[in-house]
Formats: C-alpha cells, sequence, structure tokens
C-alpha cells in the first residue's frame, strides 16, 4: 500500500527533536509542563502609545493534561499562547514551557508547508492516535477541516513533543469534526501519559472534554483551577453580569 501521501502531509511539519528543557535557573516544579511568572506583553502603537496586553500574568499548567485557556474575545488567549510557543517575546516576567513544544495553528493549511518525508514509523503511530490511520492515502486537500486538524495534531506528537500549543482548533470545524478533534487530542494524551495540551478556545462547551483551565479577563489570568470549578466559576460570573445588567 502506498502510504505516502499523509505521511508526507504529517511528517512536513516536524522540525528537529530538541531535548527536555532545563529546569535549572528558573526554580520549577518537574510536575508542571508550564509555567508563568509575572508575565507582562506591551505593544507600542502608531502613535507611540504603549498599550498593555497581557496584566502580570502568573500561572502553572500541570504535566500530562489537557488544559483549555477561555476568556472572551480580546482578552489576550491567542497572545498568552503565543508567548509560551516562542512566536512572541514577553515584555517582563519569566515562561517555562517543557520541551520539545509544538504549536498547531487555528487554520492547518498554514501547517504545511515544508517537505520531508521521514520517521515514517512514528508518523503512522500518530495517525493511528489522531484516529486518522484510514486516510493514509488521500491528498490533505481532500481532508475536511477536522481531518486536517487531526493530522496537524499527528504531526506534533510524531514529532514526540512534550506540549502541544493548540490555537483555536475548533472555530472552523462544524460540530462533529469540533468533537472528534478534542476527542483525537484527549485519547492521545490518556495514550501518552506525558503529554499536555493547551487549548485556546472561546467555546464553554469544550471545557467539559479539559482536565482543567485558565480563565482571562482583559488580559490578565483571573482564575487557574481543575475544570468543574472553573465552569462553576464562569457561570456565576455570567449569573452575576446578568443581574446587573437587568438591574
Ligand atoms: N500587535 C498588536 N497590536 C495591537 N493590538 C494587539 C496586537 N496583538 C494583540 N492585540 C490586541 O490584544 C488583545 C488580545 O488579543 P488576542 O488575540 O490575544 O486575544 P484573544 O483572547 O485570543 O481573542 P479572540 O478570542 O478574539 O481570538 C486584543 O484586543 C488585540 O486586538
Amino acid at each position: 500500500m502506498n502510504h505516502s501521501v499523509l505521511i508526507r502531509a504529517c511528517a512536513s511539519q516536524i522540525p528537529p527533536i530538541h531535548p527536555i528543557g532545563s529546569l535549572k535557573g528558573f526554580g520549577v516544579n518537574e510536575n508542571f509542563a508550564v509555567e508563568v511568572r509575572n508575565l507582562n506583553y506591551s505593544v507600542v502603537s502608531r502613535k507611540g502609545t504603549t498599550l498593555p496586553i497581557l496584566k502580570d500574568c502568573s500561572l502553572r499548567i500541570p504535566s500530562g493534561k489537557l488544559w483549555m485557556i477561555l476568556g472572551p474575545n480580546g482578552c489576550g488567549k491567542s497572545t498568552l499562547l503565543k508567548i509560551l510557543a516562542g512566536l512572541l517575546s514577553p515584555t517582563s516576567g519569566e515562561v517555562y514551557v517543557k520541551k520539545p513544544k509544538s504549536f498547531v495553528f487555528q487554520n492547518p493549511d498554514h501547517q504545511f508547508n515544508l517537505n520531508h518525508d521521514e520517521v515514517k514509523s512514528r508518523v503512522l503511530k500518530a495517525l493511528d492516535a489522531v484516529g486518522m490511520s484510514n486516510y493514509l492515502e488521500r491528498p490533505v486537500q481532500t481532508l475536511s477541516g477536522g481531518q486536517k486538524q487531526r493530522v496537524a495534531i499527528a504531526g506534533a506528537l510524531a514529532e514526540a513533543c512534550k506540549v502541544l500549543l493548540l490555537d483555536e482548533l475548533t472555530t472552523f470545524l462544524d460540530e462533529d469534526d469540533q468533537i472528534g478533534v478534542i476527542k483525537a487530542v484527549k485519547s492521545s494524551l490518556d495514550n501518552s501519559g506525558e503529554v499536555t495540551a493547551l487549548w485556546v478556545t472561546h467555546r464553554l462547551e469544550e471545557l467539559e472534554y479539559a482536565d482543567g483551565a485558565v480563565y482571562m479577563e482583559n488580559g490578565r489570568v483571573v482564575k487557574n483551577g481543575d475544570a468543574i470549578s472553573i465552569l462553576n466559576f464562569i457561570k456565576a460570573r455570567q449569573a452575576s453580569y446578568c443581574k446587573q445588567i437587568n438591574a
């Protein structure tokens, strides 16, 4: 059987393997895959004004868990994820992310831009982990958005990454694909036991698949905890907001 099509697509995003991030100097607890202390991120506008985007954010994400980053539009979720991915540099504060880490974009078409055809066995295993091993013959462009996202996740898993950084993967997906992608991430984590995933979303219903979440508002981390306490916190916040506007 010719497995080359998806294998190439999946392998094409595999960067060199990096060693596990050193904990020396930062003093982080090895039980945490991500640790952020007093992180600030600002941009300077064309008029020279400093715009604070992230304000004094501190958080810890336990290893091996599926953790969501939730909050209203524009609260800073994607900016935080990009800093964790190393795509943006913090203005101040400390950031530790266990390595190797891998970033999967909101639009999976951004993921397929290199062209390697190696690491076949790891790719096959990773495609199996995300339920895509029946699609090996299919060109990527014929896959649905959700299937492409699962292949993108398989690419990150094949890289043997310890931390998966996932930016609003389900935004463009229908409900079936949305659930399929979350379940693929969850089962990959459960199978590996040591991969941690950070999942940025604005969909509260996705929280039921998570172990925990960070809730942000206006550039700040408001709460970080297990999924049930975060869900109750957000519901209470929404109820109090509704009460205020109806008063
Ligand atoms: N380079 C920049 N220049 C100016 N403002 C920026 C820049 N980057 C981010 N912002 C602003 O920072 C805020 C946070 O943006 P970010 O994309 O992180 O939010 P988000 O919570 O992911 O939003 P959404 O849920 O809508 O995707 C937004 O108000 C955004 O407009």
